[in-house]
């Protein structure tokens, strides 16, 4: 069913899974329950890095981890119920975190409730699973990645190589959306995203891409706002039923299968996330999403944006005030906890 590859970027190859080799390794999802969780988890079940799946939620994880644990692949399935958190993590190398509420308006309004949910996941993490990989899907990221590393540097745990936002949905519409203007398969119009996880804070380096390059004038300022604002879009349809799910189950396996390849040592394992990074330092922001290597150590290198349009130029400086402000809200809170 899965292809072997050589090592190639995640943003150039269509298929969900790759891997060249096998390792150990125990996965966490917390949240596994809900409308990500219970296809992520099932896509994580399929993914033959993933050695042993540890199912966590206060609501549904026994129940969702029988189910998903009859599933065909090799490995071993375990549900936690709400008071077994610490069972959950125990061992556990990579956790995966989309718990909390989706949003009705803007993601920013998920703070209040999102917030503590994730400080005190994180919490538990830093007592039983120091050393793990913590992948936050819960939003809004621009917060709650600050909110898990502020957390775990309170327990003196944290480790900057170990904590990534999961933007991979972003990357990966632009390269649906950029695909489909282009008349091209999306495998063959990889986009880097950088920047953050919320509107303007998304910023497409389509100048960078060679389908995404030649798109001006109305249609670029169209796609670009189509990429930034994706989410409204599902949340629309929905109609009051939740935000995106499934196409988000996809991109946090995606995201997580690299991962883990990159801690099974493949090398060239390059993809947007966003963590702890030099790049806008100088300017008081202290995570940025943007291409990183991923290798045996978690974040192995952070990569310079490169050349931007004028256009990106303008994008960027709407980006990075709102992102500075999202990223002291989600440091103010873990402060004054
Ligand atoms: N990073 C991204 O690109 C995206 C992020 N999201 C975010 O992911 C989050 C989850 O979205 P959905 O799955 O649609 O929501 P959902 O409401 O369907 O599921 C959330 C699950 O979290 C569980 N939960 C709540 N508190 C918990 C706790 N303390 N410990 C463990 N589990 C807990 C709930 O019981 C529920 O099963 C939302 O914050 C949403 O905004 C959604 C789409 C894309
Ligand atoms: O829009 C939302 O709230 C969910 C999300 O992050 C996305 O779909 O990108």
């Amino acid at each position: 069913m899965f292809a072997r590859s050589a090592a190639r970027s995640l943003t150039s190859q269509s298929r969900l899974f790759s891997t060249t080799a096998a390792r150990l390794t125990k996965v966490a999802v917390l949240g596994a329950g809900g409308g990500i969780g219970q296809p992520l988890s099932l896509l994580l079940k399929s993914d033959p890095l993933v050695t042993s799946l540890s199912l966590y939620d206060i609501r549904g994880a026994p129940g969702v981890a029988a189910d998903v644990s009859h599933v065909d692949t090799g490995s071993e399935v375990n549900g936690y119920a709400a008071d077994k958190l610490d069972e959950a993590l125990e061992g556990v190398e990579v956790v995966v975190i989309p718990a909390g509420v989706p949003r009705k308006m803007t993601r920013d309004d998920l703070f209040n409730t999102n917030a503590s949910i994730v400080r005190d996941l994180a919490s538990a993490i830093g007592r039983v699973a120091p050393s793990a990989h913590v992948l936050v899907i819960s939003n809004p990221v621009n917060s709650t990645v600050p909110i898990v590393a502020s957390t775990l540097a309170k327990a003196g745990v944290y480790n900057p190589a170990r904590v990534f936002g999961v933007t991979t949905l972003d990357v990966v519409r632009a390269a649906r959306f950029t695909a489909g203007i282009a008349g091209v398969s999306p495998a063959e119009a990889p986009i880097t995203v950088v920047g953050g996880h919320s509107g303007a804070t998304i910023v497409p380096l389509l100048s960078q891409s060679t389908h995404g390059k030649g798109i001006k004038g109305e249609v670029y300022d169209k796609l670009v706002h189509r990429i930034q604002f994706g989410g409204d879009e599902v949340v629309k349809a929905k109609d009051g039923a939740g935000s995106a799910t499934l196409s988000m189950a996809y991109a946090g396996a995606k995201f997580t299968n690299a991962l883990l390849r990159g801690l099974n040592g493949e090398k060239g394992v390059v993809t947007p996330t966003f963590v702890e990074s030099p790049l806008y330092k100088d300017q008081g922001i202290d995570f940025f999403s943007s291409n990183v290597e991923l290798g045996v150590n978690g974040v192995e290198k952070i990569h310079p944006l490169g050349q931007l349009s004028a256009e990106e130029e303008k994008l960027m400086e709407a980006c990075l005030p709102e992102l500075k402000k999202n990223i002291e809200k989600g440091r103010a809170f873990v402060e004054s906890s």
